[in-house]
């Protein structure tokens, strides 16, 4: 990827994003960046513009809008300048399912997983002409854990980590990086916007340190990037149970645990 691309960060407004946003301007990239708050994009624009020298553009979507989305779809698509899409923009919901009305829902999985499919699907053909480039994709270790409680909202971060990782097969070869990053609990204005207490919880990672370990991951070309992580052996594993579940996947015959006895 060309150092002087530009990055299009969505959910750039606040919390994760926006810090993902100084950190490029930091590196010299111009932005472009997303979210339904104006103000607040106008503000850090405005900011980064001053004190990195970096050329900074707005575009104002609800990335559950039809409308709004394909904008930002038609920016990725057209825009040649842009080489790295953050693929941030996402909303949690606490509670359980027989709870959770079902518009609610729908609106939480447009979010964190349609919006993010079809920025990916957008720019990832551009990117693989162009042989360089990145799609960075902010999952949850949620999304590893249906034991956490939060059905939905794990599900949205597990298709994410899935995506990342066959987009990652196929993309890689075409010289276009694809990472998945796994936080966990991090202090942003996400828990209160879920109506959840942040001082509730025990431990809570800086957002200022969560990106920059993500970054890590980022310039070493991880697929699957953990920062709460400690022991990476720990993934690892994981990965080699599941390479091992597939070479016992024999598809001619049923198991024999599932076999009819013999009358
Ligand atoms: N904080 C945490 O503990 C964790 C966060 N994550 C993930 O990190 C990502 C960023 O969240 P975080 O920074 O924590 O939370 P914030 O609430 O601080 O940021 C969310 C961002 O998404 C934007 N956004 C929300 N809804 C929409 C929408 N409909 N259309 C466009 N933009 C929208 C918000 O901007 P605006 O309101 O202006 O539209 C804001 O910029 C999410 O995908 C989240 O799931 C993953 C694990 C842990
Ligand atoms: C932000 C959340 O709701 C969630 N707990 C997470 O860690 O992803």
């Amino acid at each position: 990827m060309s150092t002087r691309s530009s990055v299009l960060i969505t959910g750039a407004s606040s919390g994760i994003g926006a810090t993902y946003a100084k950190r490029f301007a930091g590196r010299g990239h111009d932005l472009v960046l997303v979210a339904r708050d104006k103000a607040r994009l106008d503000a850090l624009a405005a900011q980064l513009r001053q004190e990195h020298g970096v050329a900074v553009d707005i575009i104002q979507a609800d990335l559950t809008q039809s409308r709004d989305l394909a904008a930002v779809e038609t920016r990725l698509r057209e825009d040649t300048r842009i080489g790295v899409l953050v693929n941030n923009a996402g909303a949690s919901m606490f509670g359980s399912f027989i709870d959770q009305a079902t518009d609610d829902v729908e609106r939480l999985v447009a979010l964190n997983t349609i919006a993010l499919l079809r920025l990916a699907s957008a720019v990832a053909p551009r990117l693989a002409q162009a042989g360089e480039g990145a799609i960075i994709n902010i999952g949850s270790v949620v999304g590893l854990a249906p034991e956490f409680g939060m059905s939905v909202y794990g599900a949205t971060k597990a298709f994410v980590q899935f995506l990342s990782q066959g987009l990652s097969l196929e993309l890689v070869p075409k010289g276009v990086y694809v990472q998945a990053v796994l936080p966990a609990a991090t202090r942003t204005e996400i828990w209160e916007r879920a109506g959840a207490d942040i001082n509730a919880l025990p431990e809570m990672m800086e957002v200022g340190e969560l990106v920059d370990a993500a970054l890590v991951g980022f310039d070493r070309r991880e697929v699957v990037t953990i920062p709460p992580l400690h022991d990476a052996v720990r993934w690892d594993a994981l990965d080699t149970a599941r390479q091992l579940l597939l070479s016992d996947i024999r598809q001619a015959h049923a198991a024999e645990r599932y076999q009819q006895a013999a009358a």
